[in-house]
């Protein structure tokens, strides 16, 4: 789906982010792991466009991506992040935005947006107010957000860290079922090694600015290198 070859990210001279090679492949779910500062972020914007790297090639659904992306390119891409930074107005206003910045019909904007309301478990929160809203009802919306637009990929960024454990366990069941039932690939930055083994095929561990392990999320905790077991070994033998 998407491929990064010898990307450098460079800021002030300084390099933060050196992948010499990164596939993410169709409908898969990949999570992302390691200290802060190591270029989680980074990463994440360079995979959805946000941020053009300072060198190396990024090749989307096997076409290369040079100079500017187009905005048919971005629409395929959906983020979403920690704070969901909903707008001061209705929950389905919040949700029918992107659609109607995409000039959709009426109509169409209408059913979609009752679709994911519904999916989500937030139809009766349609008419609130998105600024009163929980953390977790916040998210929601977030997420409906994201998903209305039908993208290819999803970006989220530590989407769940604000919340308590049941409501992050129960929004975090629903979005993989949703992410499933949709084929949505999809990238999740996460501090927890609980949300990335229920959530993740996959795991990148990222440590200053490179990865030092990608594969298959239960091979990669069950048998992690040196350097991924000195940032994960002893809460992974404590938990696991
Ligand atoms: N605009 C910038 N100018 C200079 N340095 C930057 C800039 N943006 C990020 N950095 C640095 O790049 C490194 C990687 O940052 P990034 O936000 O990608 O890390 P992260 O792994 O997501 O961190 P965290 O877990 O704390 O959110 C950090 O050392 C950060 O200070």
């Amino acid at each position: 789906m998407i491929t990064l070859e010898n990307i450098l990210v460079k800021k002030k001279d300084k390099t933060i982010l050196s992948v010499p090679h990164f596939s993410l492949s169709k409908g898969s779910t990949c999570g992302i792991m390691g200290p802060n500062g190591a270029g989680k972020s980074t990463l994440l914007k360079t995979l959805s466009f946000l941020e053009r790297p300072s060198s190396g090639t990024i090749t989307f659904q096997g076409a290369e991506i040079t100079g500017s992306v187009s905005l048919e390119t971005r629409r395929h891409f959906a983020v979403a992040l920690q704070q969901s930074l909903l707008l001061d107005t209705s929950v389905y206003q919040n949700v029918a935005l992107g659609l109607k910045l995409r000039n959709r019909p009426k109509r169409e904007i209408r059913e979609r947006v009752e679709f994911w309301l519904q999916t989500f478990s937030i139809s009766h929160l349609s008419k609130k107010n998105a600024l009163q809203l929980s953390g977790g009802e916040a998210q929601r919306v977030n997420l409906a957000r994201a998903m209305v637009l039908g993208p290819k990929v999803l970006f989220l960024d530590e989407p769940f860290s604000a919340l308590d454990f049941p409501t992050k366990s129960k929004l975090i069941k629903d979005l993989k079922d949703i992410i499933n039932k949709t084929e949505t690939t999809t990238v999740l930055i996460s501090h927890d090694l609980m949300e990335i083994k229920y959530f993740t095929e996959n795991l990148a561990i990222l440590i200053d600015g490179q990865i030092k392990q990608y594969g298959a999320t239960a091979d990669v905790l069950s048998n992690p290198n040196a350097e991924t077991a000195a940032f994960i070994g002893e809460w992974n033998k404590m938990l696991y």
